[in-house]
């Protein structure tokens, strides 16, 4: 029989939201964090399972909600992990307590009814009466956390990987929250423990369930479909024309990113350093995608001519922004999911950073999504092809030209510089993300990579 170790490894090695895919790894510790308050059997117990990787001895540690049950139950087969003696509750069945309903709701019950000495505290921020009686439901979307939503009022997410301190989703939104934001998902509570050292575990975020929101992703999709099925009209002329969102999300940046300054406050960076530092990442990253080695003189151009800049403003920023951490709803755009690159250690993504690196992710996406499409429409003729390409530029051309015009206005020539090397920072990060988890979408960033300081 497989040992708790061995069963756990296996679990976690094929969760979809297990960041070290395709490393090998050992579990080297399991700690139990807490339990949650308000019913004993079966029990909702919160465990940190700590991974140890056999390429660099690296750790990281994933949080595992679990419902501990006595019997075997057949309705969740699909959220089993496996079954073992527990040292505190013997022989059990454990599985993803994401899954489990009632589980859930004990959850959502232990805002209201919190008790510390559970091991875990349930921090409610005031201002919202929570729906104790709303359904959960495990949300289905492709994520690197995992989310339930309680029926149309709240959703809770998970963070899976833990990194000790403060977690910039909750803190981010929690000022963004007091501070009124109409372009955030209002913040309700956290749960939170903390290490033998006093050092804050954020755990899970509870906030406002978004009711009528679309993906800005999909939405901008949809737009390149309608431009895509009218070969001979220019994207201004066809009906889902996209650039007034584009436009409304560039305001709604430019008012978070103020918020963000106020309650932050604003720093500043030496050009140089960071020019070195993206200098640096180019360098690690032509190791994991080769065909960057034939661009690098172009982006280290664009580099230098940051590092040639002096001192620029840093701020608390969103760190991963794209058109998918977007949500269009009938009271405009929200942002969401302010944790920062996921691939970059926390104390990295705490502190503060350009404002134009959020512009650069937006201005890449919108770049992404008619190339997106138009290499899910290959045509075997090469005259639709070409004509798709040419239109898919224009879509994009179009649609940063509104973003950034309500954003900025227009640029100074400092603002160029900055925004010229953060876009080819994030098209070099997007090659490495791509060659690691999509790579038949690599040709996407490599293609804006190859467009850098051409004429
Ligand atoms: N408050 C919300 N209300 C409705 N949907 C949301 C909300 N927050 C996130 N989502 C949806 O869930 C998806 C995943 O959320 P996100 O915060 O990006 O999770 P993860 O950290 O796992 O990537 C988002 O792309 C969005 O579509
Ligand atoms: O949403 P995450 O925080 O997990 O961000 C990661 O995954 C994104 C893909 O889902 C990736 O975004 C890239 O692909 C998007 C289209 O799927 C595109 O809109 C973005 O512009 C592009 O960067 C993101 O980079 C990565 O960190």
């Amino acid at each position: 029989m497989a040992t708790r170790t061995e069963t756990l490894q296996a679990y976690i090695r094929s969760a979809r939201w297990f960041g070290g895919k395709g490393r090998d790894f050992t579990v080297t510790d399991v700690r139990r964090l807490g339990t949650v308050p308000g019913r004993d059997d079966p029990p909702v117990v919160v465990d940190l399972v700590e991974l140890t990787y056999a390429d660099d001895g690296s750790t990281d540690l994933y949080q595992l909600p679990l419902v501990l049950a006595t019997d075997p139950d057949g309705g969740l087969d699909h959220a089993f992990v496996g079954w073992w003696e527990d040292a505190d509750h013997g022989w059990v069945h454990a599985y993803d307590a994401i899954h489990h309903r009632p589980s859930m709701s004990l959850v959502l019950d232990a805002f209201v009814n919190p008790d510390d000495s559970s091991g875990l505290r349930f921090v409610r921020v005031p201002g919202h009466d929570l729906d104790l009686d709303a359904i959960p439901a495990p949300f289905s979307g492709e994520q690197s956390n995992s989310s339930v939503l309680f029926g149309e009022d709240a959703v809770l997410k998970f963070f899976r990987k833990i990194t000790p301190g403060e977690n910039p989703d909750i803190t981010t939104h929690q000022v963004l929250t007091e501070a009124g934001s109409t372009h955030v998902a209002a913040l309700y509570g956290w749960v939170e423990t903390a290490t033998d050292d006093g050092v804050p575990l954020h755990l899970a975020m509870l906030q406002q369930f978004l009711r009528t929101a679309s993906d800005g992703w999909e939405i901008a999709l949809a737009s390149v479909r309608d431009l895509f099925s009218e070969g001979d009209l220019h994207a201004d002329e066809v009906g889902g024309d996209f650039a007034a969102e584009a436009a409304r999300l560039g305001t709604a940046l430019a008012e978070v990113h103020e918020q963000l300054r106020e309650a932050f406050g604003v720093g500043s960076a030496v050009a140089e350093v960071v020019a070195q530092q993206m200098a640096d990442r180019l360098q690690q990253a032509i190791a994991v995608v080769p065909q960057l080695e034939e661009h690098a003189d172009r982006l280290r151009g664009a580099y230098a001519r940051l590092g040639g800049l002096g001192d620029f403003p840093v701020q608390r920023i969103h760190g991963d922004l794209h058109l998918g951490q977007t949500l269009r709803t009938i009271k405009g755009w929200k942002i969401v999911d302010f944790e920062g690159e996921p691939a970059k250690p926390l104390t990295e993504r705490l502190l503060p950073d350009s404002p134009w690196r959020d512009v650069a992710g937006m201005l890449r996406s919108f770049d992404y999504a008619p190339h997106a499409v138009a290499r899910s429409a290959a045509d075997d003729d090469p005259h639709v092809t070409s004509q798709r390409e040419h239109r898919a530029d224009e879509w994009a051309a179009r649609n940063k030209e509104a973003f950034l015009t309500a954003y900025a206005g227009g640029l100074n020539s400092e603002e160029g510089v900055l925004v010229a090397a953060y876009v080819a920072d994030k098209a070099v990060y997007e090659c490495v993300y791509e060659a690691r988890n999509r790579p038949s979408w690599l040709q996407i960033p490599l293609a804006a990579v190859a467009r850098i300081g051409t004429p």
